[in-house]
């Protein structure tokens, strides 16, 4: 676990900026929590309303009559939000699924490193909702011992999980209950007892009963006075069409700004850290764009197969799983053009434009690979379809390669490929800018007739490992003339003391302050399905049966075809080690 956002330093992230370009964190996450329209702060926080709109959008009577026939019980927490005052204010964090995978390796252990660094506010309460039995006692003891095998060494860290757990409840009920969200609410009151009392929920549960929870969260649990935000795992739906009625679901409970759809890959820290290299670096920029850049790579790579989630990755497969949602997002950050500015509305304008510049995918620009099985050094590692949950004859994808196109001037012709596999031989989330060739290279003999290797690469670790380093042709020190490729290296672990902190750490917090950056609006969303989805029907309407690779190997050979049909050669992983 990540414990170093160090009393989050505004100065340390983008969305510092992005809403409260003056405001240090503290005072934003106080601004978040006592929203009131009666601040005159027009673009801030704090001049949202409980549900994160600004009131003038609210105003409009037409608007606004339209939200009460159609939102009843909107417009019921809207109303209530207005009348929050000048009281304390606390925050409501109920994690739904709370007995689940992700609940216990990611969200509580993020919620205990915010509390952990003073991030998160004063007042504050966390309950766990499942329909598992479980005591109060049971849930401290459930998340205390995931805690304890992560944590050690730090300072005051066993007191602080004490005083963590204090703050821990667990109420059991079904997720279609307005009766039991109704016992939840009563539960959380007892915490929130004249204060604002703002509520976030994390729908930490498998995507069918998100509808449900919204409706129960929205008519039985929601915040009588202050926000209600909810919190929104992925996958957002199989396609198009579902992911338009998941949403059409949602939004007859909630509106849009109540809704955080979470990518946490856009939580990664370079992944943040893009636009920065982009937009505060003129030796970037100008380079940014199909005159220099030959092709982009965004490459996801597991070292292990889909041990233990074989049961939901089987309906999704690597196309859904990574590529329409982290990878896209990734593009989409990098191809963008300059947003007007750093407010989450404006990125994600600019976002959505990128998205709808690019055309769907092609078949023909796609393979698709799955795992079989393989021993090495005595050790047999199984197939993907040797899971027990996943069928003998299933021809889900394990691996992708694509290859995408953005058809604006920017990028016109420039192949953006992506590559996603589970069970390969590295674990590896990078972004490769490769670019053309120096124009009359006066030094072109060096290389010999392989001139790909003179062009320099500009690559951004995500994980592990971060780093950003670019590859330069050099002069080996002597007398004769001799070039090598050397590397301009920003090596994190080397660089910032610092440990990184976990993507939901910063996404929580986000949410928590109603900072939307780092959230996939629905627009987004609609535009990234659009992208994928005609290949998907198609591979799946043909069951077409993906190229078999051995677990731990490169993948299949077929990607290496995909990219030398756009005269590509992928970077090599794990030649590139950002320590030399
Ligand atoms: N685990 C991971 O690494 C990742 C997960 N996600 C997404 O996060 C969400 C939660 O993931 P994860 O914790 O792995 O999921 P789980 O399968 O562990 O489900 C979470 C909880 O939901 C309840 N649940 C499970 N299946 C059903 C069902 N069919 N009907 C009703 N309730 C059910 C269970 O609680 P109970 O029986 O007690 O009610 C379970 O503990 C999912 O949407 C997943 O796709 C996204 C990225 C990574
Ligand atoms: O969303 C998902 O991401 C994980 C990889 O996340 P990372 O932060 O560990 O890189 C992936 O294993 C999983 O299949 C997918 O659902």
């Amino acid at each position: 676990m990540a414990l170093s956002c160090s009393k989050c330093p505004s100065s340390s992230r983008l969305a510092a900026s992005a809403s409260h370009p003056r405001l240090p964190r503290e005072q934003r996450l106080a601004a978040s929590l006592s929203a009131s329209p009666s601040s005159s702060r027009a673009s801030s926080v704090s001049s949202l309303n409980c549900l994160g709109q600004r009131p003038d959008s609210l105003r409009g009577s037409a608007q606004s009559l339209r939200n009460r026939n159609r939102y009843p019980n909107v417009v019921r927490m809207q109303e209530a939000g207005f009348s929050s005052g000048g009281n304390e204010s606390t925050v409501s964090i109920t994690v739904v699924g709370a007995s689940g995978d992700l609940a216990k390796k990611k969200i509580f252990p993020a919620l205990f490193a915010l509390y952990y660094e003073g991030c998160l506010p004063k007042h504050f309460t966390i309950f766990g909702y499942a329909r598992s039995r479980m005591t109060d006692a049971e849930l401290r003891n459930l998340v205390g011992q995931t805690l304890t095998c992560r944590i050690d060494q730090r300072e005051n860290c066993s007191d602080k999980m004490d005083e963590f757990l204090k703050r821990c409840f667990y109420h059991s009920g079904q997720y279609d209950s307005e009766e039991n969200f109704a016992e939840l609410d009563n539960k959380l009151k007892e915490h929130e007892t004249g204060m604002v009392a703002n509520r976030l929920y994390y729908l930490s549960i498998p995507p069918n009963i998100f509808v449900d929870v919204a409706r129960c969260a929205s008519t039985s649990a929601s915040s009588a006075n202050g926000w209600t935000r909810v919190i929104v795992e992925k996958p957002f739906g199989r396609d198009s069409e579902s992911s338009a009625a998941l949403t059409r679901g949602l939004k007859r409970y909630l509106v849009e700004d109540q809704i955080f759809r979470i990518d946490h890959y856009l939580g990664k820290e370079l992944v943040e850290n893009l636009s920065v290299l982009r937009f505060s670096n003129l030796v970037f920029e100008p380079l940014w764009s199909r005159q220099y850049i030959r092709n982009v790579q965004l490459i996801f790579s597991e070292d292990f197969g889909t041990e233990g989630r074989g049961g939901y990755f089987d309906s999704y497969g690597i196309i859904r799983d990574i590529m329409q949602n982290h990878l896209l997002q990734i593009l989409a950050l990098f191809a963008m053009e300059t947003p007007v500015s750093l407010d989450a509305e404006d990125i994600r304008n600019e976002k959505v434009k990128v998205l709808r510049s690019m055309k769907p995918l092609q078949l023909e620009n796609v393979v698709i690979g799955q795992y079989k099985s393989h021993t090495k050094g005595g050790v047999t590692y199984p197939a993907y379809i040797d899971d027990r949950t996943v069928p003998k004859d299933s021809v889900t994808p394990t691996f992708a390669a694509a290859a995408l196109f953005i058809n604006n001037a920017r990028w016109d012709g420039v192949p953006f490929l992506m590559k996603a596999g589970k069970a390969l031989h590295t674990k590896r989330a990078e972004i490769r800018v490769q670019f053309r060739h120096v124009p009359g290279n006066l030094y072109k003999r060096s290389f010999g007739t392989d001139l790909d290797r003179a062009t320099n690469e500009l690559v951004i670790r995500v994980q592990p490992d971060e780093a950003i380093y670019l590859k330069i042709n050099n002069k080996i020190p002597g007398l004769g003339m001799r070039l090598d490729r050397s590397k301009l290296n920003l090596h994190y672990a080397a660089r910032y003391s610092k440990e990184i902190p976990d993507a939901y750490e910063r996404l929580l917090l986000d949410a928590i302050e109603g900072e939307r950056r780092l959230f996939i609006r629905s627009d987004e969303l609609d535009a990234a399905w659009e992208l994928f989805t005609p290949v998907l029907k198609e591979l799946e309407d043909k069951k077409i049966a993906p190229e078999l690779y051995p677990y731990g190997s490169r993948g299949p050979v077929g990607a290496h075809y995909l990219a030398a049909k756009y005269n590509v050669r992928w970077g090599d992983l794990s030649a590139d080690d950002p320590h030399n």
